[in-house]
C-alpha cells in the first residue's frame, strides 16, 4: 500500500483482491493508468449498488481530501431478484461457498450477474460519478483456488471455468471489473 500527499488518483479499498485486479488492468493497453491506494475500510449503507457506491465514494473523498475511485461488487441471483446483490459480502462471510449454492436449491436457474460499479470523486464536495460493468454467469458448486471472494462458484457464460480456473489476464479480459474500468479509463482520459 502507498498513500499520497500529492493529489494522485487514490483507489481507497480494504480489499487487496481487487486492488491487485485494478492494477492489473489499468497498466494495460497502450495508455496505463497509475493510482495510488488507501487501505480504508469505508462504512456501506443499504440501498441499490449505485446508491451504495456513490455514498461510499462520498466518505472517501472526505477522508483522502482529494481524487478517488471506490469500488462496489455485487452478486445478483436471478431467481432471488438480483439479491444477495450489493450485500454479497455478508453471505459470503456467514455461508461460505456451498452457502452460496444452498440459497439456490430448489430453483430451476442457478443465472447470476457479476456487477461491478466504480466511482470517481474528483475530490471532496464533487459529487461521484459511475461506471458499470456487468458479467453473466451461473453459480455452480466451488472449483478451483478458494482465493478471492466467490470466484471459485462463479462460471461466466460460455467459458466453462469459473472464474478461480481462470489464469488472471483471462478473467480480466471478461470481468465485470475490466467492463467498469474500460468506461472510468475512458472518462478520466476525457478529463
Ligand atoms: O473495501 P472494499 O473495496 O469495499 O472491499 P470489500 O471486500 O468490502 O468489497 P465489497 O464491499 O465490494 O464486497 C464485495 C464482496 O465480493 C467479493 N468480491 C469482489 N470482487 C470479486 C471478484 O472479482 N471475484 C470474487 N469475489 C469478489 C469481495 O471479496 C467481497 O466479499
Ligand atoms: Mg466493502
Amino acid at each position: 500500500m502507498s498513500s499520497s500527499s500529492s493529489k494522485a488518483l487514490v483507489f481507497v479499498t480494504g480489499n487487496a483482491n481487487k486492488l491487485r485486479e485494478v492494477k492489473e488492468i489499468l497498466s494495460e493497453g497502450g495508455h496505463p493508468i497509475e493510482v495510488d491506494s488507501q487501505s480504508l475500510e469505508i462504512p456501506e449503507i443499504q440501498g441499490t449498488t449505485q446508491e451504495v457506491a456513490i455514498d461510499k465514494c462520498r466518505r472517501a473523498a472526505e477522508l483522502v481530501g482529494g481524487p478517488c475511485i471506490t469500488e462496489d461488487t455485487a452478486l445478483c441471483y436471478k431467481a432471488l431478484g438480483g439479491l444477495p446483490g450489493p450485500y454479497i459480502k455478508q453471505f459470503m462471510t456467514e455461508l461460505g461457498h456451498e452457502g452460496l449454492n444452498n440459497l439456490l436449491v430448489g430453483f430451476p436457474t442457478k443465472a447470476a450477474e457479476a456487477v461491478c460499479t466504480f466511482a470517481y470523486s474528483a475530490g471532496p464536495g464533487t459529487e461521484p460519478i459511475v461506471f458499470e460493468g456487468r458479467t453473466d454467469g451461473t453459480i455452480v458448486p466451488a472449483r478451483g483456488p478458494k482465493v478471492f471472494g466467490w470466484d471459485a462458484v462463479f462460471e461466466p457464460i460460455g467459458t466453462g471455468m469459473t472464474y478461480a480456473e481462470m489464469p488472471s489476464d483471462e478473467k480480466n479480459k471478461i470481468s465485470h471489473r475490466a467492463k467498469a474500468l474500460a468506461k472510468l479509463r475512458a472518462h478520466l482520459q476525457s478529463l
